[in-house]
């Protein structure tokens, strides 16, 4: 499987509309990848949050179509990052988009951890509530978004839905860059999956991102990472190595479900 990460900058010097039209053909320039990967909120940058209203769309809105033309130009997987989405019926929701080779939507993923605790993205966004896998030939995707990351719980319940390959889509600022480094390998090690993290790069509403956007198998070795500036970050790797490495050291099975909570003396 070969995956291109295409790690955006965001800085306000560029308009929403030149930025679609730039990722868009970045994304055209990864055919012949099977996967090509974006970050979160790339249109406006995840801590734009008085952008997030100004800027959200319908699922199907611009930046559905810019990313669904092309994924098929390209012909590539193309999990698109994610757009602030405007639910005619309900709140925003920051929901990233995943498209086929034929620039059909292949899944829609409303994140389900919104960061801020109480302000930001957590109060202007609501929060999504199903886990999303996407199969793809060789793989299975399982879909999370940047401070989903943390927790532990929704990608050991992606594993158990069949997920193989953990897609974080992020925009994660450079304050807490080894937190983004040391989870990402979490994942994969306790998962015993790949992960693939996109981040962004540049600064936006005065938060200088992280970039450093990572692939890591499923032993826990980073088999690539980006730098901190704009980078296409290429990499293959074996999507069967995730069946050998559950054989071969199946720490998965010895998990004990249903352990009682202490007894209160
Ligand atoms: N956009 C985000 O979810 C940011 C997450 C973050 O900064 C963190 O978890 O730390």
């Amino acid at each position: 499987m070969r995956a291109s990460v295409i790690q955006i900058a965001v800085d306000e010097g560029e308009s929403v509309e030149s930025r679609r039209w730039r990722v868009a053909s970045l994304v055209r320039e990864q055919a012949g990848a099977d996967l090509v990967v974006l970050p979160e909120l790339w249109t406006t940058g995840a801590f734009a949050y008085e952008e997030f209203g100004r800027e959200a769309e319908p699922l199907d809105g611009p930046t559905y179509e810019a990313m669904a033309k092309a994924a098929s130009d390209a012909g590539v997987w193309l999990h698109a990052g994610s757009i602030p989405e405007r639910d005619p019926e309900g709140p925003l929701y920051n929901t990233s988009l995943v498209f086929s080779p034929s620039g059909d939507l292949a899944a829609a993923y409303r994140k389900i951890h919104r960061f801020g605790f109480d302000k930001g993205e957590a109060v202007l966004m609501g929060a999504g509530a199903e886990l999303v896998t996407v199969r793809l030939p060789g793989t299975v995707l399982g879909l999370s978004t940047c401070y989903d990351l943390r927790f532990p719980e929704l990608f050991r319940s992606l594993v158990d839905a069949g997920a193989e390959t953990l897609v974080v889509s992020a925009g994660w600022p450079e304050r807490r860059r080894s937190h983004w480094t040391l989870l990402a390998q979490a994942r994969a090690v306790e998962n015993q999956s790949f992960v693939v993290a996109c981040g962004t790069a540049g600064t936006h509403a005065g938060v200088p991102q992280a970039g450093h956007s990572i692939v890591v198998d499923p032993w826990g070795e980073v088999l690539a990472e980006a730098g901190a500036d704009e980078e296409v970050l290429t990499v293959e790797f074996d999507p069967g190595k995730v069946a050998t490495t559950r054989e071969q050291f199946p720490a998965l099975k010895d998990r004990l479900l249903g352990l009682e909570p202490p007894r209160r003396p």
